[in-house]
């Protein structure tokens, strides 16, 4: 049966991760659908800005042909030719003629009886061509049309004409600016652009709620906008698929977490039972001499054997054990274990011993001196072949820590630091302690070879080793390369791979007999 609490937990669980899948998926959807839209509104601003060009190609154009006009203002001769002109040109929509600042007559038009004034112009063009709005157009007759001066000219276009691209969105809208004392203002625009004909308008400033893009030079410019309400309705083409990869993705990271934490704690559930049972057997991996190759010894590597035989690799049980404190129980068994493994074989032979890794638990722990100290006893195990690996961390409370490790020192056993260079010691520091051996980490041992920072420090450990008279043994050695380089730069002692792997305890009997 689920208890009640843990159902809420669930159900919380399950809630809180729909709800961050939900927001990110949105958030996501946003960004996808307001990159996606930038990028065609991009394109289609590009697209016009083309178009306009071509246009003002088509302009220089007309103004060529209505400069190479030679006929006298207005004469029959000279509004044929324009009606021509006005056939040819698809967008000049009308010519009209004008002197001395009035209309005198258009392509349509014959002379007028009362020639009009000009109106003030609003803007004026890059070569000078000055320009009138829709609105304010010289004959008010076709006021929807934007007028351009071409010397006696003006030219009527219509304002569609220069931005009639058709855009692929409902709604899209253009605008044609032109700098005018340095600010832009609309020139013209299409269909239902937010700003109005003739007002000023920012291109380095896009109106809030509208999407912007805009092309052209420091005199003309495309501008095209759609509502930002708009990158809401795309971002609905995402969200599914997006919210369901997200909780795809929660789902599973929750799974692997909750599956994760089960093993942990249902490993620590079992860690005393499993002390109880002896669950706990040791391997023995050799020592050598790196001069000689010769076994010196061994250090002793808990492994846990299930009572199905699987076997759990130390790595994944020893920080656990380490920071519930239960390593106590299981460095009990590796000391009861190694004097039932090797007793006869270390009493047979005085010149082997044994390492075992001690930790800041165990240091504090009397039941672990009390039972070193039985082990350790006469007829049992002789206490100098029983040798004492710490590591750095061990060491850092110190005044405790220099007790217990003298404690140790006095009962016979020699003392390595596993590990070492990985830690915090320095020269002054173990000083004060009684130690007999450094244990130079794999990490410095596989970095040797390398051009990393760490490549150099074997070196030093060997001199610092060397200037406080103790050996060193160097760990995780698996090339002979290495083994020549470490003996020749003074190490004295090695563990690794090239040797041997940790051995059952009758395999390693076997390998220090054949010897
Ligand atoms: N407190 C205790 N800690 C223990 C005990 N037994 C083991 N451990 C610690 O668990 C860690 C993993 O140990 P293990 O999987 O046994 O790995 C050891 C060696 O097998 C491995 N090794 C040795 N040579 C090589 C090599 O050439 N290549 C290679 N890849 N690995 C190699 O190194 C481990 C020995 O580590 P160390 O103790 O630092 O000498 C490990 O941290 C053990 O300390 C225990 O009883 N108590």
């Amino acid at each position: 049966m689920v208890s009640g609490k843990k159902m809420y937990q669930g159900l919380l669980t399950v809630f809180v991760l729909l709800a961050a899948s939900v927001l990110l998926a949105w958030w996501f959807s946003l960004a996808a659908a307001r990159h996606e839209q930038a990028q065609q509104l991009e394109r289609f601003v590009m697209q016009t800005q083309a178009r306009v060009s071509n246009l003002l190609r088509g302009l220089e154009k007309t103004e060529r042909e209505l400069n190479a006009l030679t006929m006298p203002l207005c004469s029959v001769e000279m509004r044929r030719r324009l009606r021509e002109l006005v056939y040819d040109h698809q967008f000049v929509r009308e010519v009209l003629v004008t002197r001395e600042a009035q209309i005198q007559c258009s392509n349509m038009l014959s002379q007028l009886g009362q020639p009009v004034d000009l109106p003030p112009h609003d803007f004026v063009g890059r070569e000078g061509n000055r320009i009138w709005m829709p609105g304010s157009a010289p004959l008010a007759a076709h006021a929807e049309y934007l007028y351009v001066s071409f010397g006696h000219f003006i030219v009527a276009i219509h304002p569609s004409h220069l931005i009639d691209v058709v855009p692929d969105h409902p709604q899209r809208n253009l605008a044609l600016l032109i700098a005018q004392n340095n600010e832009f203002h609309v020139l013209a625009s299409w269909p239902q652009f937010p700003v109005s004909n003739g007002a000023r308008y920012d291109p380095l400033e896009p109106l809030p709620d509208w999407l912007a893009a805009t092309a052209g030079d420091a005199f003309l410019q495309v501008v095209a906008v759609e509502p930002l309400v708009y990158i809401r309705k795309g971002a609905e083409n995402y969200f599914v698929y997006l919210l369901v990869l997200f909780c795809a993705g929660f789902g599973a990271i929750a799974w692997w977490v909750r599956r994760w934490l089960q093993s942990r704690y249902s490993l620590l559930g079992v860690m005393d039972d499993a002390i109880e049972n002896g669950e706990f057997v040791n391997y023995y991996q050799p020592i050598v001499e790196l001069a000689t190759g010769r076994i010196t010894g061994a250090e002793a590597l808990v492994r846990w054997v299930k009572p199905d035989g699987s076997l759990i690799r130390p790595d994944l049980f020893i920080p656990l054990a380490e920071e519930s404190g239960k390593i106590r129980g299981i460095t009990l068994q590796v000391l009861e274990n190694l004097e039932r493994d090797l007793g006869a074989v270390l009493r047979a032979r005085p010149d082997l011993y044994v390492s075992i890794n001690v930790t800041e638990p165990d240091l504090t722990d009397d039941v672990f001196f009390d039972a070193l100290a039985a082990t350790c006893s006469p007829g049992r195990l002789p206490a100098g072949q029983v040798r004492i690996e710490l590591t750095e961390r061990c060491l850092i409370d110190s005044a405790q820590g220099v007790a217990r490790v003298i404690r140790l020192r006095e009962a016979g056993h020699a003392i390595y630091i596993d590990d070492f260079g990985t830690g915090y010691s320095s020269l002054s520091y173990l000083q004060k302690f009684p130690l007999d051996v450094l244990k130079i980490d794999k990490a410095f041992v596989d970095a040797m070879d390398t051009e990393s920072v760490t490549g150099s420090v074997v070196p030093h450990i060997v001199g610092m080793a060397s200037a406080l008279g103790l050996h060193t043994l160097a760990e995780g050695i698996e090339q002979e390369g290495q083994r020549a380089r470490l003996s020749a730069m003074g190490v004295q002692y090695g563990q690794g791979w090239l040797f041997d792997k940790p051995l059952p305890a009758e395999r390693f009997i076997e390998r220090v007999s054949d010897e």
